[in-house]
């Protein structure tokens, strides 16, 4: 997951490949109350990994709910043992439930019923999404709910419910503004059906209609079989008890499936037809886990994306998707669609119209404006920094594109901490302007898909002078590995340490036994080219399955990386290596010649340099605090000697490239020097320019 201020997306190209999405979360959520609702043990397969779902997990082993393993791990099932619809006389508990609606809101209604003392709290904005209608629903039955900030919004305090006065009378519910007030009653009440019939009626407009078909399909699975009176009133039969379908699976999230169909949709394909995977004989976008014979309602953005231009095939739990030929599915098609259906998916079409062929309107998604954030609202001021027209009201938003290419604007996409905003936005790097895209706050994508913007990088791919890199070079001990990876951290970007690949090369060398001098020179060539040398999030290094980061830190190391350095056929053995590492969203390349040599049309090239008794007392407290004895005055003077070599060698020496900027550290901290690189690299940038 990108936790980093900000991720800037270059101009995208062209899209293909395979993408295999997270767990549903409305599945995910609502199969845990279930499992912990029933008794015996559930095993969930493919369980969502999120923020909401986190929530979910904690608040159940709260309420005495066997939960494992204690942390969701990928490829694993999880087991819930549940309560068998019983909580202690003396439940207690104040459960953090975040921002998610699907915990909240039915939690609140099973807590409600089963009846102990809670606090039901969350994030800021969780109060200021309305729960009324529902507290109204189940205060008819006897529930005891009050508000503790304003009424009717969360924090709520439960208590212990009084059942004397619940008759026949159907239970009455608003519907008009979230379908999960129906849904929370639809799974609460069966534990009140022992003995007779429950009726829910609901009242007014059911919005948001196929969230309440997922929820009676997995309430078939747990035993229990709801009639569902033409959308209007559902009956819970008398006699119902959770039973546990022993085993279950979560499909993959169909609205997170719209990003990569709305790519599919906007992205070039591949020129090459040859090799094309799809019948129009374009390359195209492979969704996995989801498809055809979903239960999710949001599915049906495929008819939308269809309707826009988009070609679509599926199957049970696949979608493979292409943009439309020249004229016919391309530009996008503008609509004007009631998406009350597909409420999170819809946002995605608003993107989607930034390359349609007129105005777009998206209708009856009044919901819009009590989610996450004001979405109506959010999106009307994001996709006009992109240049586009748009006029919002009460319950539509209506979109006009930039009126030409000349038109579109590089824009910083504020997200409101609304993961949707996060993910949809990012599809406006495919700009016919070739601007860059700067998403706000990318780590809000952890509430239903945490690892979004890796899943999206892995099958979309530019123009190689588009993806930027940032060279720090410098000499030995001026700092630039710590830097390069500050800088690297704080954009998300990957990192190369390319003096770490002599280093390797000069270990595996010297581990084979072969003098590092010309004598072996084309050998050690050969044997670079197939090291697998990866660097991790954390600056390790790695050859093969082994961490050698210990390893290629000796002084001896280092000499051995100057000497192998000096072999031509070596460095070019490692150019291509290099270059390899210049991937999405953008590379900070630290060395002696990344600017020089490896990357000449870098955007920043920092040089950094330190006098050299500076660079030898860091070298000495470095290797002193690692325990490693060490002596100033042959540090130093060792370090001239490699200066002198580094910057006489007859391939790529040592200097500053013609354009670098230069940046002497020895008077500065790592923090100055690390915000001064990352304010020169702010100022190249065009967001939020006039
Ligand atoms: O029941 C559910 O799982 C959901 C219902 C929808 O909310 P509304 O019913 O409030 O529109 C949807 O927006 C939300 O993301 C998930
Ligand atoms: C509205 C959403 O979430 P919640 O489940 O919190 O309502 C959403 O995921 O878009």
């Amino acid at each position: 997951m990108f936790t980093t201020e900000f991720l800037d997306l270059p101009a995208l190209d062209t899209a293909h490949g395979t993408v295999s999405l997270p767990g549903s979360k409305s599945i995910s959520n609502r199969v845990l109350l279930l499992a912990a609702l029933s008794q015996g043990t559930t095993v969930i397969h493919d369980l969502l990994d999120s923020d909401d779902t986190r929530v979910m997990l904690a608040a159940l082993r709260q309420l005495g709910c066997r939960i494992a393993p204690d942390a969701v791990v990928p490829g694993q099932a999880i087991e819930v043992t549940g309560i068998g619809g019983q909580l202690p006389a003396d439940a207690a508990a104040t459960l953090f439930l975040g921002n998610a609606g699907t915990a909240m809101r039915p939690l609140t209604a099973a807590l409600a019923v089963l009846g102990g003392s809670f606090e039901m709290t969350g994030v800021p904005r969780m109060y200021e999404r309305p729960i009324g209608d529902l507290v109204d629903a189940l205060r008819q039955l006897g529930c005891r709910i009050a508000y503790l900030g304003n009424e009717g919004f969360p924090p709520l305090k439960i208590g212990r419910p009084d059942f004397s006065r619940f008759g026949q009378a159907p239970i009455q519910v608003r519907g008009d503004v979230s379908s999960q007030f129906l849904t929370s009653l639809l799974m609460a009440l069966p534990l009140q059906a022992g003995s007779r019939d429950i009726v829910i009626e609901v009242v007014g407009e059911l919005i948001s209609r196929p969230y309440i078909h997922i929820t009676l399909e997995l309430l078939a699975r747990f035993g229990i079989a709801v009639k569902n009176e033409n959308w209007q009133r559902f009956v819970i039969p008398a006699g119902s008890r959770y039973r546990s379908p022993g085993e279950i699976h979560v499909e993959a999230d169909a609205s997170s499936a719209s990003y990569f169909i709305a790519l599919g949709a906007i992205a070039t394909g591949m020129a090459d037809t040859a090799d094309a995977d799809n019948a129009t004989g374009r390359k195209s976008i492979r969704i996995l886990g989801v498809g055809r014979d979903s239960i999710q309602g949001d599915i049906r953005f495929v008819e939308a994306a269809r309707a826009m231009g988009a070609q679509v095939e599926s199957g049970p739990n696949w979608l493979q998707v292409a943009r439309g030929e020249p004229g016919q599915g391309w530009p996008l098609k503008a609509i004007d669609l009631d998406c009350n259906h597909i409420p999170d998916a819809a946002m995605t079409l608003a993107v989607m119209a930034l390359y349609a062929d007129g105005t777009t309107t998206l209708r009856n998604i009044a919901s819009w404006r009590v989610k996450e954030t004001d979405r109506i609202a959010a999106m009307a001021i994001e996709l006009r920094k992109l240049g586009a027209t748009v006029e919002e009201g009460p319950d539509y938003i209506r979109i006009t594109p930039p009126a030409s290419r000349a038109d579109w604007k590089a824009a910083s996409i504020h997200t409101y901490d609304d993961h949707r905003v996060a993910m949809c936005f990012s599809l406006a790097a495919f700009n016919p302007a070739k601007l860059p895209v700067r998403i706000e706050d990318p780590k809000c994508v952890a509430k239903t898909f945490p690892d979004y913007f890796e899943a999206l990088f892995s099958v979309c791919q530019t123009e190689r002078e588009r993806i930027p890199v940032i060279c720090i070079d410098g000499p030995t001990a001026s700092g630039k590995g710590t830097i390069a990876a500050e800088v690297a951290r704080a954009l998300g970007y990957q990192l190369l340490d390319s003096g770490a690949l002599y280093r390797i090369t000069g270990l595996a060398a010297s581990r084979a036994g072969l003098a590092l001098d010309e004598s072996n020179e084309e050998t050690i060539a050969e044997m670079a080219l197939d090291m697998p040398v990866r660097f991790d999030a954390q600056q390790r290094v790695w050859l093969g399955d082994e961490d050698i980061s210990l390893a290629i830190r000796s002084e001896q190391a280092g000499m051995n990386a100057s000497r192998v350095s000096a072999l031509p056929a070596v460095r070019s053995a490692l150019v291509d290596l290099q270059l390899a590492f210049q991937t999405l969203p953008g590379l900070v390349a630290d060395g002696r010649d990344m600017g020089t040599v490896i990357f000449p049309h870098a955007p920043l090239k920092v040089y950094l340099s330190a006098s050299a008794q500076c660079r030898a007392e860091r070298r000495y407290k470095q290797l002193i605090s690692k325990g490693i004895s060490a002596n100033i005055s042959t540090l130093l003077a060792d370090l001239e000697a490699r200066d002198a070599r580094d910057m006489q060698r007859a391939t790529a020496p040592l200097k500053p490239a013609e354009d670098a900027l230069l940046l002497d550290s020895s008077e500065l901290t790592i923090e100055q020097v690390v915000a001064q690189v990352l304010s020169w690299w702010q100022e190249r940038q065009p967001f939020g320019r006039a």
